[in-house]
């Protein structure tokens, strides 16, 4: 039996602006994406790979066209109600780590967690960070960590909630070639253990060889969808 679908989605548009300042980004995107699927998304800077992220994980909302995710209509939830369903579901790490300075490495993990009622939370962002190898480390704020660690601090937080779905956009832009390999070795165990559905925005054609499907973007359509092996 095939896998359910994890995303669906149906002629996507994204518009930003308004009148003459108005943006086509997203021009009729259709993609579904199965459960437990890894796949990348390539495609040329300004084409709308970010844009189309930011959608299909509900930080935006689509400006037509239908689209479900994790088995929510997307396109019919106001904000707040993406964020809600969100929480818990859909993991993000992004090229910049976004950790709060205030806190450490174990409170930039959990505090997500309290905010959507999780009793664990504590425990179960220690185990994450120990799990992405920061057991040593949990008690340090971000600027006693380095660029590679502050990346393993954001792929914990994202995991530890165990998100069906997990998108990384460049989640190596910012390290070296050796740091950005670990964090991707990291990304792919924990995703294989946990059987999540990863979308993966990358330049690298290597890294897009190691997921099931690369999808391509071209001025804010498919310009090519194909197995990767
Ligand atoms: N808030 C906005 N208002 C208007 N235009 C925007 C906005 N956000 C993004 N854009 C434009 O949308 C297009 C797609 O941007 P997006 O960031 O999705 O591309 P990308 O493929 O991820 O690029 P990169 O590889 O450089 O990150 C770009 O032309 C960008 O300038």
């Amino acid at each position: 039996m095939a896998s359910p679908l994890t995303i669906s989605a149906r002629n996507l548009t994204l518009t930003l602006g308004q009148g003459d300042a108005s943006v086509e980004i997203l021009r009729g995107i259709d993609l579904d994406v199965a459960t437990g699927e890894v796949l990348a998304l390539l495609g040329p800077s300004g084409s709308g790979k970010s844009s189309l992220m930011a959608v299909l994980s509900g930080l935006e909302r689509a400006s037509g066209g239908t689209i479900t995710v994790a088995g929510e209509d997307f396109a019919a939830l106001d904000e707040d109600a993406l964020a809600h369903a969100r929480r818990g579901r859909i993991g993000i790490v992004l090229q910049a780590f976004h950790l709060l300075p205030t806190m450490t490495a174990a409170e930039n993990v959990a505090t997500p967690m309290e905010l959507a009622g999780s009793k664990d939370a504590g425990p179960r962002a220690r185990a994450e960070l120990e799990a992405v190898g920061l057991g040593h480390r949990l008690g340090h704020y971000p600027t006693q960590l380095s660029g590679g660690e502050q990346q393993r601090v954001a792929l914990a937080r994202a995991m530890a909630p165990r998100p069906q779905l997990i998108f990384a956009d460049e989640p190596t832009g910012n390290l070296d070639v050796a740091t950005g390999h670990d964090i991707i070795e990291l990304l792919f165990a924990r995703r294989a253990e946990t059987g999540a559905t990863l979308i993966i925005i990358t330049h690298d054609a290597e890294l897009a060889k190691r997921c099931d499907r690369i999808v391509t973007i071209a001025d804010g359509r498919i310009a090519s969808d194909t197995a990767a092996k």
